[in-house]
């Protein structure tokens, strides 16, 4: 359905995407997951046909943004990270303007206004909408023209968990109801776990991993963490057994650290053996099975929203 081939794309000396190869099979849904500038909005602008590409290939359904711009926008529904409304149309009055865009009717309107469970909303101004009103309204404006490609840019940010939901109940629906694609940019790695089949993840214009969040975690199979605090300064360079170490960051100011190991069991004793003979005691100890934004630590040794 869309096939992203050796893309690069430069803002001066930055490089904002760094050769990235990307394939996404109809109906899937995919998430680009990545910390700020990791390069997320940059490639899906160019997917959207609205940046192009210094270097390498994008095709969606076999076409080219240069040789099939109508089509491929009659395809493509996008909401971008921030949509600005008129403030002054109502919620009705807003889609009805989209929906002249494509020639569609009260109809599909009305279904639209179902769909993000706006209608209650439909005579208020767009001013007046909370955040997820807002979000819902860009989501229900990509949505009109009936997608078969759905292309959202960070549509939860800042969303409190309801409203959250709410949109990840419609994109659900969706998927279920329509066989839509979908490309979604976030910083939270629960929604790329809950929503989408693959998960991309994203660092300095490069794709560090993709696949599951199965398959990604089982990477690091027998991956657990050691989240601690404790009542004085740790010294990183001095923990033991390095050898069954996968990650380590600590944090010396805060008093505290996570330490990725193969093996908690055996490796547990040797840690508390090392706190008492540094003196330390710990005030909190968490032992878990490792998360997307643990993967994230042990490949780059920073947390997936800093
Ligand atoms: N128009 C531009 N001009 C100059 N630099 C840019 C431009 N757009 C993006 N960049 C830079 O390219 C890099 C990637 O930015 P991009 O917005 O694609 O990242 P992102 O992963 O979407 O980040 P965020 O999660 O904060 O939206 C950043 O260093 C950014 O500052």
């Amino acid at each position: 359905m869309i096939k992203v081939t050796n893309v690069h794309k430069n803002f001066k000396e930055v490089k904002a995407v760094n050769g990235i190869d990307l394939h996404i099979q109809p109906g899937q849904y995919v998430a680009l997951l990545g910390p700020n500038g990791a390069g997320k909005t940059t490639l899906v602008e160019m997917i959207e046909g609205l940046q192009h590409p210094d270097v390498g290939e994008i095709q969606i359904m076999e076409k080219r943004w240069k040789d099939h711009q109508e089509e491929l926008h009659r395809i493509i529904g996008l909401s971008l990270q921030e949509t600005r409304f008129v403030d002054k149309l109502s919620v009705l009055e807003t889609l009805r303007l989209f929906a002249s865009f494509y020639g569609l009717g009260g109809k599909r309107i009305q279904e639209i206004l179902d769909l993000v469970n706006l209608e209650e909303k439909k005579k208020s101004f767009v001013v007046n909408l909370s955040g997820g009103q807002r979000q819902r309204l860009a989501l229900g404006i990509a949505l009109l023209n009936e997608p078969e490609i759905l292309l959202l840019d960070e549509p939860t940010t800042g969303l409190d968990p309801t409203a959250r939901r709410e949109i990840w109940d419609i994109l659900k629906s969706l998927k279920s109801s329509n066989n839509t694609t979908m490309i979604l940019t976030t910083h939270y790695m629960d929604e790329a776990a809950y929503l989408c089949d693959k998960i991309v993840i994203m660092d300095s214009g490069k794709i560090l991993a993709e696949g599951t969040l199965e398959q990604l975690l089982s990477k690091h199979k027998k991956g657990e963490v050691i989240s601690f605090e404790t009542n004085g300064p740790i010294p990183p360079d001095q923990l033991p057994g390095g050898d069954k170490i996968i990650k380590s960051v600590i944090e010396p100011v805060a008093n505290k650290g996570e330490i990725i190991i193969e093996d908690l069991v055996s490796y547990l004793p040797s840690f508390l053996e090392f706190i008492k003979n540094q003196n330390l005691v710990l005030t909190s100890l968490e032992c878990r099975k490792m998360t997307l934004d643990d993967l994230f630590i042990a490949m780059t040794g920073r947390h997936l929203n800093q």
